[in-house]
């Protein structure tokens, strides 16, 4: 599992490893490995180092410190290095004098746009930790100059480092290069970053708990719930979905696979398209209603069932059955129109909701503003439940603010029905006794690498997304197969 630290959380586990390093070592570090990144670009972009073109935008603090340490060094490789001091008077002293003693020029910013519209590399020593707010003055005037790939020290400049929000001028990067540990923006915001390359600077043992995590592929792997000698189909747990309606069964059909190709064991449908889940699924047992469903372990229940009375009834039926939930789309919509149906759920009974940005919105009264970590979190404590919000970066928050970040590599998985494949996969996880939260962030992972399998750089189908499922978990279980 990846650990990421807020801003402030990596504030006081600096200051501990700053009072016990030698002075300037840990900015050299930190120097040192955006110095090798920066040649690595300039090779994969224009074939050579020696001889190539780099500028730095070197802000008032120690991220421009990094940029001008790291000049120095790439000086020492044959680079060209001219520095545009956008604070001069703040400019940081040890970095500027290193890379004057290494033959690197200085400009002012008033001449640095046809700098930057002609160098082979951009490195981005703007601001870093200390950022606030979207790029002001020189700097906000220069980012539009920029045609050359752009290496960002730490984090682009401009982008929230706990929030990843935009609010105006700010940086986009090629890679970012990141000292210490992962921040949230790069999780939360992985377009303007780049690929993103930790190095390590000694700060780990200085680091809690992180405030987000990432699952790795082993993590998932050994979540997911496989058959041992002494189980049966019963004992791994037998997932129910009441989703779908004679009119929309797509959602049904879905969500319902999904849990089939999750997990060994046993599905159970109900719901009024229970002929049309059966002739796509022969393996499921499926009826008419929850009533007539059987005992089940876990629920999945929303997808398609309207958000009317008689949604209500069928979500109302399900929370009372004393298992754990996963409830989505429509169940959410409902959720928020009918709150009194909650009552029905048993206190301590787990619950996973999976809104989307809009349904989040109708579920709490308000619009997710730029801290979708803090909404998210909120959300979580205030249902008593695992809240996994979707997007790109999908967060799974648990009632005691733990929370999980999945980047999806693509954005295959934006098409219709999608997120039906994804509660399938939970419920499953559910059903096989897993943890909600794990259970939810495990799905989560499983669905966009199987958008990933699926797609191979074309658009994909939610039955594409749903049939590649078996492909992602051998991916996962035997990593290196198949190839995403
Ligand atoms: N500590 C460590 O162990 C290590 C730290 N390291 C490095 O230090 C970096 C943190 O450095 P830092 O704290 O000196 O501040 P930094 O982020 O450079 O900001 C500089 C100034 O920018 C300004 N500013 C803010 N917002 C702005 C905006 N929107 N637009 C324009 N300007 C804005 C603001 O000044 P103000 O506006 O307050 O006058 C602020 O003071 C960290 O990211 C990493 O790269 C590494 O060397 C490894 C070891
Ligand atoms: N741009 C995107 N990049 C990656 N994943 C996305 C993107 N947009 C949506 N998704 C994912 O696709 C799924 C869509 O779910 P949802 O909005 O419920 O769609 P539907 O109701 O059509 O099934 C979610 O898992 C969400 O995280
Ligand atoms: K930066």
């Amino acid at each position: 599992m990846q650990g990421i630290w807020t801003t402030e959380h990596l504030r006081a586990a600096e200051a501990r490893l700053l009072a016990a390093t030698p002075e300037g070592a840990l900015m050299q570090r930190a120097a040192f490995g955006v110095a090798v990144q920066a040649a690595d670009l300039l090779a994969e972009h224009t074939g050579h180092v020696v001889g190539r073109r780099v500028a730095l935008l070197v802000g008032a603090g120690n991220n421009g410190g990094d940029a001008l340490w790291a000049g120095s060094f790439l000086r020492r490789r044959g680079v060209a290095v001219t520095a545009v001091l956008l604070n001069p008077e703040r400019t940081h002293a040890a970095g500027l004098a290193a890379l004057r003693r290494s033959g690197g020029r200085v400009i002012t910013p008033a001449r640095a746009s046809q700098l930057l519209e002609s160098v082979d590399l951009v490195i981005d020593g703007i601001i870093g930790l200390s950022a606030r707010g979207a790029l002001r003055g020189d700097a906000a005037a220069l980012v539009g100059h920029i045609g050359a790939p752009v290496l960002a020290v730490d984090l682009p400049s401009g982008v929230d480092p706990d929030t990843g929000a935009v609010t105006g001028p700010a940086i986009t990067a090629t890679r970012t290069v990141t000292f210490g540990a992962r921040k949230p923006v790069h999780v939360l915001n992985p377009e303007r970053c780049g690929e993103v390359v930790l190095i390590d600077i000694g700060l780990a043992p200085e680091l809690g708990e992180p405030d987000l995590r990432r699952l790795d592929g082993v993590d998932i792997a050994a979540a997911w719930p496989v058959p041992g000698p002494h189980d049966n189909k019963y004992t791994q747990g037998v997932t129910g979905v009441a989703a779908g309606s004679a009119t929309y069964p797509g959602a049904a059909v879905l969500a319902t696979g999904a849990a089939v190709l999750a997990t060994s064991g046993m599905v159970r449908y109900a719901g009024p398209a229970a002929d049309v889940v059966r002739a796509r699924w022969p393996e499921v047992i499926a009826t008419g209603s929850v009533t007539d469903a059987g005992r089940v372990q876990a629920w999945v229940v929303g997808p398609g069932i309207g958000t009317g009375q008689e949604g209500r009834g069928v979500l109302r039926q399900v929370l009372e059955a004393g298992v754990p939930v996963c409830a989505d789309a429509d169940a959410t919509t409902l959720m928020a129109r009918f709150p009194e149906v909650l009552d029905a759920r048993e206190p301590g009974t787990p619950l996973v909701l999976t809104p989307h940005a809009g349904e989040f919105a109708r579920l709490t009264g308000h619009e997710l503003g730029h801290d979708r970590v803090a909404a998210v979190r909120e959300a979580a404590r205030k249902y008593d439940a695992v809240v996994l919000l979707k997007g790109n970066t999908t967060l799974v928050a648990a009632p005691d603010g733990r929370v999980l970040v999945n980047v999806a590599q693509g954005s295959w998985l934006a098409t219709a029905g999608s997120g039906d494949v994804l509660s399938g996969l939970i419920g499953a996880l559910l059903a096989g006794g897993v943890d909600p939260w794990l259970a939810a962030g495990a799905a989560a992972g499983v669905h966009s690498l199987a958008a990933d399998l699926a797609a191979r750089g074309v658009p994909v189908s939610a039955s594409g997304v749903l049939a590649a499922i078996p492909d992602a978990l051998r991916h996962l279980r035997h990593p290196g197969f198949p190839r995403p």
